[in-house]
């Protein structure tokens, strides 16, 4: 069939709205342009050197005045661009040589769209350039409005490329010497590329070496002070990264304190040695935030903001690489500096837990060294097998609060793996280990081994629970009486979750909740509150059997009540803080009244 072009017309670009996008939706910040240019120098010398493979490189940054405003010019002795590749490749947005190109991989830049961000910060851009296949000069000029000239120059001696910015005014501050310096190391201080900087003070060489640590030789010394001149921090140790996947290349840096797990985590990653960003969520292992890595990567792809990079297949394949980086690290520790391992593990214990879970070998080899939370302080494993026949565990921090103390007593050790990895890693354990007996506890199986009292033998012990149990019950709150250890502590409050979840919704259907009657439905079985236990032997208990005193007993238990709530770390709400209130507050008026009147005699 034949095409009908009468009514075939071609989009028009809006060049201003395409710079709005670049500096507000696409670039994070307007120094990019810096490394879009610096990236430009690169590729260009790149593709000279496949034609004069002995080729080296220079990139001239000049910083110069004219009529008292700065002139910026990058100036670079790559391929350059003919007049046909100006039109072509310059005057077209989205059009890139370094695409399709046989060496495409080589190159940084593929987009076409890089130097647009000049834009964002210059009046125009001006690119004096010569081909090294051609013996003419072109100087270009492109402007936001989206004109462009083009003309013959005969300035241009050898091959290379020119481009000249003059500054927006509200982008000046970019264009002072100092923040210019620090952007152009900030994006180039890896490239394999001398970088002078121009200015009428003098030349000074930015870049012109490998930097320490992509240099397989340098020692740990050198990697270290590295590490602290980059980060500010002093370092416990560095180790080389490697990944033929993604063809990675680093150092990681281990932090000399503790991190949080989640925490954000800042390294510093480079694409074909320009620096891309700070995250690198989906390259390293949620474990490895006790670390921060400077990598760079010459076959990860970057997305179109050049901000990040793409989580492909590669960057999977690379994960698993880097993991065992890591994991090959920590081993040969083991072998040659134990010390130092204990340290990491000591500081890094979350990080090294969640990483025995994924694998068996290092759990083996590290199980000893790693330290617990117990019910008796921090211990590690070694010691906890060592002095318990069944070691018990929570998986809540609620639990272990309220068990550990009279776990204690019972000359129980208990772990807490609140973290959900510390579960992972007990059942680890379990299967790696069969031979430590490792076993779950909870609340109520603590409650279950108090010692009951039979209250039937003793009226006295009927009559105290039936006025514990009718005053607690506003509380919702059962009362019991009970034996245990140790002795001076009177009473402990003992609740599962599901008699927690009961209590709250009690006490939203309390408070006027417009739901009430629905949120009632959810207290599956009534009967399944938490429990008061009272030590019998306790002495301030015994006494408290005997008290006749409605007022006096009353604030006693209630006091007990929230006491009991306290040490088991558990919220206090308005209405219990209002009952231990009162009292308080019935105590000290009983209390005082003994004593009125008899400094008068
Ligand atoms: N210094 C230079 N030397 C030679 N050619 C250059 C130079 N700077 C730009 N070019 C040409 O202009 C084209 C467009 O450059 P631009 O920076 O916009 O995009 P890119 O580098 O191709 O891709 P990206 O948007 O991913 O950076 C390049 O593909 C290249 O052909």
């Amino acid at each position: 069939m034949e095409e009908n072009n009468e009514n075939k017309y071609l989009f028009q670009v809006n060049l201003k709205g395409m710079i709005e996008l670049l500096s507000e939706h696409i670039y994070s910040a307007p120094n990019v342009f810096v490394r879009e240019l610096l990236q430009n120098g690169i590729d260009a010398n790149t593709a000279r050197k496949s034609i004069e493979e002995n080729h080296k490189g220079i990139i001239n940054v000049y910083l110069n005045k004219v009529d008292d405003t700065p002139q910026l010019i990058f100036e670079d002795n790559g391929i350059g661009l003919t007049e046909e590749e100006v039109h072509q490749f310059l005057s077209v947005i989205g059009q890139s040589s370094k695409r399709g190109d046989f060496n495409e991989k080589d190159f940084i830049g593929k987009f076409g769209i890089g130097m647009l961000s000049c834009l964002v910060v210059s009046h125009e851009i001006v690119v004096e350039t010569r081909s090294l296949l051609k013996d003419k000069s072109v100087c270009w000029r492109g402007k936001a409005d989206g004109t462009y000239t083009v003309e013959a120059i005969d300035n241009i001696e050898k091959a290379g490329t020119r481009v000249i910015l003059s500054p927006k005014k509200e982008w000046l501050p970019l264009f002072e010497k100092e923040e210019l310096k620090k952007n152009i190391l900030q994006f180039g201080n890896a490239l394999p590329i001398t970088i002078n900087f121009i200015t009428d003070e003098g030349t000074e060489v930015l870049v012109d070496k490998d930097p320490v640590w992509l240099n397989k030789d340098s020692s740990k010394e050198d990697l270290l002070e590295y590490g602290r001149k980059t980060f500010n921090i002093n370092f416990l140790d560095a180790f080389y990264l490697h990944s033929d996947k993604g063809q990675i290349d680093g150092v990681a840096y281990i932090m000399p304190y503790k991190v949080q797990f989640s925490g954000s985590k800042q390294h510093k990653i480079y694409l074909k040695r320009m620096y891309l960003c700070e995250q690198a969520n989906n390259l390293l292992p949620e474990w490895t935030s006790f670390v921060k890595c400077i990598i760079n990567t010459n076959d990860l792809r970057p997305t179109a903001s050049r901000e990040s990079l793409m989580d492909d297949d590669v960057m999977k394949e690379a994960k698993k690489e880097l993991s065992n980086c890591f994991k090959d690290y920590l081993k040969v520790l083991m072998l040659n500096d134990v010390k130092k391992l204990s340290e990491i593990i000591s500081i890094h214990h979350i990080f090294i837990k969640a990483l025995a879970v994924e694998d068996r070998e290092l759990l083996k080899m590290f199980i000893d060294y790693i330290p617990f939370e117990t019910n008796k302080g921090h211990m590690t494993f070694l010691s906890i097998k060592t002095y318990n026949d069944i070691v018990y565990y929570t998986p809540s921090l609620d639990d272990f609060r309220q068990i550990r103390r009279i776990a204690g007593s019972q000359g129980k050790t208990v772990i807490n793996a609140a973290y959900s990895f510390e579960v992972d890693l007990i059942q680890k354990i379990k299967i790696s280990f069969p031979d430590i007996r490792l076993e779950k506890i909870t609340p109520q199986d603590i409650l279950d081994t108090l010692s009951d009292v039979v209250i039937s033998d003793d009226e006295r012990y009927q009559q105290f629970e039936k006025r514990a149990n009718d005053l607690l019950k506003n509380q919702y709150c059962k009362a019991q009486l009970k034996q245990f250890d140790p002795i001076d502590t009177p009473a402990i409050y003992v609740a599962n979750d599901e008699a927690m979840s009961n209590k709250n919704i009690q006490n939203l259907s309390n408070s006027g909740n417009p739901f009430a009657a629905t949120l009632h439905n959810f207290i599956k079985k009534e009967d399944n509150m938490p429990t008061l236990c009272f030590n019998k032997d306790n002495e301030i208990v015994q006494n408290l059997i005997a008290i006749e005193d409605e007022t006096l007993f009353n604030s006693v238990v209630h006091i007990m009540y929230v006491q009991a709530l306290m040490l088991g770390g558990y919220p206090v709400n308005k209405k219990e803080m209002t009952v231990f209130n009162d009292a308080l507050y019935q105590l000290l008026i009983m209390g005082m009244s003994n004593f009125i009147g008899k400094f008068d005699l």
